[in-house]
């Protein structure tokens, strides 16, 4: 497979990188190279759009090192006959470990409280704040997918009661209540967590109705995509009181983030690290590789999208 052209158009990981080079022509830059390139190695933030899709005429499979689809061209791969593959089920357990880790530190407000240590202030003041206890509160969970089980899971060994909105009723998981809109969920849980895939239908779910519903003293966990949530209507929320807080692993325009939420003292902010681990990130990897070499031994891929 030596000879086959993959192109990677940016850096991911040594691990990935090093693995691909040794098994493929790896690439880094289409320029001069466009008709050699078969597959193509894209991360889920970056995407690959109808532009670069047409850039590469021989272009056979676009493998996702990652989950989200919003930022992939399908319907211009389906049309090319283009094979997707991405990493599901191996970033599960991270990304609701991140879930879990946003609303601890936001209700126990553990980063001022290490920032309070840090600066002799437990010295000179005394004991920090009282907080607030996540253990037994309820959690709603949108899109009880892969992820937002996991998120359930977890929540369950805090006895926490779980509630959630989905395009369909889980009756798998018939001991959570679940709510026919996310006004109803935010109305009814005390932590909303957004663990839904960024489509035209979730794109702003989050907006001000749904940010009332939850209230002053709820708050908004987000794990998905940033466009899940109207971040302008947030930031007023969350200024004006009318949202309790926010823990935000993803945003609207990553890497820029609205300036307005760093004087803030109720959000936790993350730059999106959900899967960011070396265990995930390797197991992501080895899944990128299994299906470039199924693909190109002509057998069954192992994660397909299309
Ligand atoms: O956000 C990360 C992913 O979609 O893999």
């Amino acid at each position: 497979m030596e000879s086959i052209g993959v192109l990677m158009p940016y850096p991911t990981f040594p691990y990935l990188e090093h693995h691909l080079q040794s098994r493929f022509n790896l690439l880094r830059a289409s320029t001069n190279y466009t008709t050699s390139i078969r597959a193509a190695v894209v991360n889920a933030v970056h995407g690959a759009d109808a532009n670069f899709i047409d850039a590469l005429p021989m272009l056979e499979i676009v493998c996702i090192y990652g989950i989200g689809l919003d930022k992939i061209d399908l319907r211009k791969c389906a049309e090319r006959g283009i094979r997707v593959t991405n990493t599901p089920d191996v970033i599960t357990d991270e990304t609701a470990d991140v879930a879990m880790a946003l609303i601890i530190s936001l209700l126990r407000r553990l980063c001022q409280c290490d920032l309070y240590v840090r600066s002799g202030n437990w010295k000179r003041q005394g004991s920090f704040p009282l907080t607030t206890k996540f253990s037994g509160k309820t959690v709603g969970i949108l899109g009880l997918g892969r992820i937002g089980k996991a998120v359930a899971k977890r929540a369950e060994a805090f006895n926490c009661k779980i509630c959630y909105h989905s395009r369909t009723v889980k009756t798998e998981c018939g001991s959570y209540k679940f709510y026919p809109s996310v006004v109803e969920l935010a109305s009814n849980c005390d932590i909303l967590v957004v663990a839904c895939s960024l489509t035209v239908e979730t794109h702003y779910i989050i907006n001000r109705d749904v940010m009332n519903a939850l209230g002053p003293k709820g708050v908004l966990i987000n794990v998905g995509r940033g466009k899940h949530v109207d971040e302008a209507e947030l930031v007023s929320a969350l200024i004006e009181g009318r949202l309790g807080g926010a823990g935000l692993d993803v945003f609207h325009d990553e890497p820029d983030v609205s300036q307005e939420l760093f004087g803030l003292d109720n959000v936790v902010l993350l730059p999106h690290i959900g899967s960011a681990t070396v265990e995930t990130r390797t197991a992501m990897a080895d899944l990128v590789l299994a299906n470039l070499e199924a693909h190109f031994l002509a057998k069954p891929l192992v994660t397909p999208v299309l």
